[in-house]
């Protein structure tokens, strides 16, 4: 039975960079790793609602957090049997965002830690509802990706201005929403939220040819050792992964 690892962060902190770089690390050493991406936009009708969400395309529901919070939550309900066979088939099932997502920019949404009441109990509830009632699997670490909040929104920022498809959407452009969220993972760390969870820092900064390649190709030129600065990234991938299969075996 394979191990379910979750990589958390804000956005524009590096999640799917990461993953791209264990994946590659974690094969190459021979390690049997499936990935799957949450909202999976390409694959879930829920997903598609998510983005019309983001993009305050869905009436009142963009302003809705449990509502929002809701098609999240199904997108995961709609995967669980996939994550379930990917466990049994794999070493490690490693996900670019989960439950704790929605437990993070929810809380955040209602305002983050600073608040009493509704912010402090919304991950008891996503707990409730995603693996209490959807019973999808808990994850046996997370990995909370801790780039600081400017550096994220200014990579968030940076992949916008070269994608015309990933313009900022309403969680993106929301300074003060990244800075609770920030504040909400660092509590949902502390508090190891439905399992045991590890802080990796994110600033680390990648070389400028490879931050304009997609992550497979930045993977695929850190794995060539392409140039110094990827090659020292490479090597905090490499730690990454040591330290992964450490807290793993
Ligand atoms: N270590 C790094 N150094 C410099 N640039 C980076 C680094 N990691 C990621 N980037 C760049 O920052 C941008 C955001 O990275 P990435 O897409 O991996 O973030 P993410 O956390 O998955 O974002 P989101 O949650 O918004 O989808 C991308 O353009 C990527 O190339
Ligand atoms: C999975 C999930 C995501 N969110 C938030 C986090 C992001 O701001 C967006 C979409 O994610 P992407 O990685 O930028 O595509 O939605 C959330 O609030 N709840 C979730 O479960």
């Amino acid at each position: 039975m394979g191990r379910l690892i979750v990589i958390e962060g804000l956005d524009g902190s590096g999640k799917n960079t990461l993953a791209a770089r264990l994946q590659h690390q974690v094969t190459a050493d021979g390690g049997r790793m499936h990935r799957i991406d949450f909202p999976r936009y390409q694959a879930s009708i829920y997903a598609e609602l998510v983005r019309d969400m983001l993009y305050g395309r869905l009436g009142d529901v963009s302003e809705s957090v449990y509502g929002g919070a809701l098609l999240f939550a199904l997108d995961r309900r709609d995967a669980a049997d996939d994550i379930r066979k990917a466990l049994r088939d794999n070493d490690i099932v490693l996900l670019d965002r989960y439950v704790s997502s929605n437990a993070a920019y929810g809380a955040a949404r209602l305002g983050g830690p600073a608040e009493s009441g509704e912010a402090i109990d919304f991950p008891a509830w996503i707990q409730r509802l995603e693996i209490d009632r959807f019973g999808l699997p808990v994850p046996d670490r997370q990995v909370l990706l801790g780039t600081p909040v400017e550096l994220a929104q200014q990579r968030a920022r940076s992949r916008a201005d070269a994608d015309a498809q990933r313009q900022l959407d309403r969680f993106e452009s929301d300074q003060q929403l990244q800075r609770r969220t920030a504040a909400m993972y660092a509590e949902l760390a502390a508090q190891q939220y439905l399992s045991p969870w590890v802080v990796l820092d994110g600033s680390t900064d990648r070389a400028p040819a490879a931050d304009a390649a997609d992550s497979r190709s930045a993977a695929d030129a850190d794995a060539a050792g392409s140039d110094s600065a990827a090659g020292s990234d490479s090597a905090a991938v490499a730690d990454t992964a040591a330290q992964l299969r450490r807290l793993l075996s």
